[in-house]
């Protein structure tokens, strides 16, 4: 459904992505992983149109996106959460779904907020102020309901796990397989914790200094030397 061929982008000196190619099937799971400030993040901006790329092929469902704004790719499918949750001032937990829902859906379907609320364990929230009323986990399952408010067909996860402990990380990652089963997504998920991203993902991408220098089941990453290298900081040999 989504093809990168490529992909590069440069801030100033700094080449964040350099030449990223990878594709994603309907329905597929992959799990994006690699050391702090190997452009993770920025691949998520470039496909959700936060940030242009300065060469590359970016096509979801044989359209190329490269010239459509944030909201005109929300509706085409693609949702997506960031890395910090940010709800809209003293609005409720349901406030904040429907404009995301409003946004990238361009309509407002009550009936699957309702759903989006109970599959996210959110519903005794729904009529609280989401900045002062949530916890971490509520504050986290919100973000993931505000991305999914906006109808995706493909789900980009920003480290929504991160920061949990152990057994609210198993919850919440059931829940996320809950949602992946019902709303039939694909989902790109980042994440630093290797056991989660082994029981979430069938498949894994490593990207290390804006490249991806791995592609496959996380049993056949997590054991490459050159991600062991990447991990460790030993120069490749
Ligand atoms: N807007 C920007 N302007 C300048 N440099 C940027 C910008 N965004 C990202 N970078 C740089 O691009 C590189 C990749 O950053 P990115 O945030 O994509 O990494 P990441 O893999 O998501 O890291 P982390 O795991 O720490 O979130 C880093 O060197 C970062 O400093």
């Amino acid at each position: 459904m989504l093809t990168l061929e490529g992909v590069q982008v440069r801030f100033g000196g700094v080449q964040a992505l350099k030449s990223a190619s990878f594709s994603v099937a309907e329905g597929e799971t992959i799990g994006l992983v690699g050391p702090n400030g190997a452009g993770k993040t920025t691949l998520f901006n470039v496909i959700s149109g936060v940030v242009k790329p300065t060469e590359g092929r970016l096509e979801f469902r044989g359209r190329s996106l490269l010239t459509l704004p944030e909201w005109k790719r929300a509706r085409l499918g693609i949702g997506r959460s960031f890395q910090i949750p940010r709800p809209l001032g003293h609005c409720t937990v349901r406030e904040n779904l429907i404009v995301a829902q409003r946004f990238g859906a361009g309509t407002v379907d009550p009936e699957r907020i309702d759903e989006i609320l109970d599959i996210l364990n959110l519903a005794g929230k729904a009529d609280r102020d989401a900045t002062t009323e949530l916890a971490l986990t509520e504050h986290k399952a919100l973000e993931v309901g505000k991305a999914l408010a906006t109808n995706p067909s493909l789900l980009l996860l920003d480290e929504v796990l991160a920061g949990l402990e152990t057994n609210s990380k198993r919850a919440f990652m059931e829940r996320l397989a809950a949602v992946r089963e019902r709303f039939r997504l694909a989902m790109v998920v980042i994440e630093h914790d290797i056991p989660t991203v082994t029981a979430l993902c069938p498949r894994v991408l490593v990207l290390n200094f804006g490249q991806i220098i791995a592609d496959g089941t996380p049993d056949a990453v997590f054991r490459d030397p050159e991600v062991i290298r990447s991990y460790t900081g030993e120069a490749a040999a």
